[in-house]
């Protein structure tokens, strides 16, 4: 049964960067990613506006959607303030299985919930099963359809407060047009658009950010 690509991200992050230490994993997996196998990890570029909306929020409690191995989970938790946490959701069962190794290795475990599922399905028991009030970081990274009637969701199950942010990867590539058109014309958010590169190619992309206004 030969490895997959996400196995052979993992194997050389296990052999290449220093347990417990978020940094060289991130490092390790762009190594990878740019010079052997392309992999759909938010990257460098994209990883420091990631960092630097999370450092300007300094959220309590954050949640992702799209863990894929791990790389923006390891990114975000290594930011956070001791007691805040970070729940991350993976529908693909052989990429939460490497996320899991991948947050464990780098040591962010403790700030880190990896829930295995649909986030249509996740989202709806974030308040009872997960224990959340509401969300301070949503960052928007899976399904490219699923942006837009996740946004809503979020909205229906009152996880978002006036000020809550989303940070929303891939608007240009693979791209969510829709969720664009919506977030952009919908007076509860004050958005704002950070043009980028694609992970590891030339390739334009650009993030999103939408405020919550209430
Ligand atoms: C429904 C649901 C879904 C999820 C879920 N879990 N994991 C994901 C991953 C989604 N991400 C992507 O598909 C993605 C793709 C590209 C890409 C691909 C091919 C190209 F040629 C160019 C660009 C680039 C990226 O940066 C991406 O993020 N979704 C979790 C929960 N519930
Ligand atoms: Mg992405």
């Amino acid at each position: 049964m030969n490895q997959s690509k996400e196995q052979r991200i993992l194997n050389f992050v296990l052999q290449n960067a220093v347990r417990g230490d978020p940094c060289s994993v991130i490092d390790a997996i762009d190594t990878y990613c740019s010079q052997k196998e392309w992999a759909m990890n938010v990257g460098n570029e994209k990883g420091l506006i990631l960092d630097k909306t999370v450092e300007e929020i300094n959220p309590s409690v954050a949640l992702e959607l799209g863990t894929y191995c791990g790389y923006s989970a390891v990114r975000i938790a290594r930011l956070l303030k001791a007691g805040a946490r970070l729940l991350t959701v993976e529908f693909n069962p052989e990429f939460a299985a490497i996320a899991k190794q991948m947050i464990e290795f780098a040591g962010v475990q403790d700030k880190v919930t990896l829930i295995e599922g649909p986030s249509e399905e996740i989202i709806p028991q974030l308040k009872k099963k997960y224990e959340v009030d509401t969300l301070d970081f949503v960052f928007v990274d899976h399904w490219k359809d699923r942006y837009t009637p996740d946004t809503i969701l979020l909205q229906e199950c009152s996880l978002l407060r006036k000020g809550s942010v989303l940070l929303a990867d891939n608007i240009i590539v693979p791209g969510a047009p829709e969720f664009v058109n919506y977030i952009r014309n919908n007076p509860r958010f004050q958005c704002t658009n950070y043009p980028s590169h694609l992970e590891y190619m030339k390739v334009q992309d650009a993030m999103e950010k939408a405020v919550f206004l209430g």
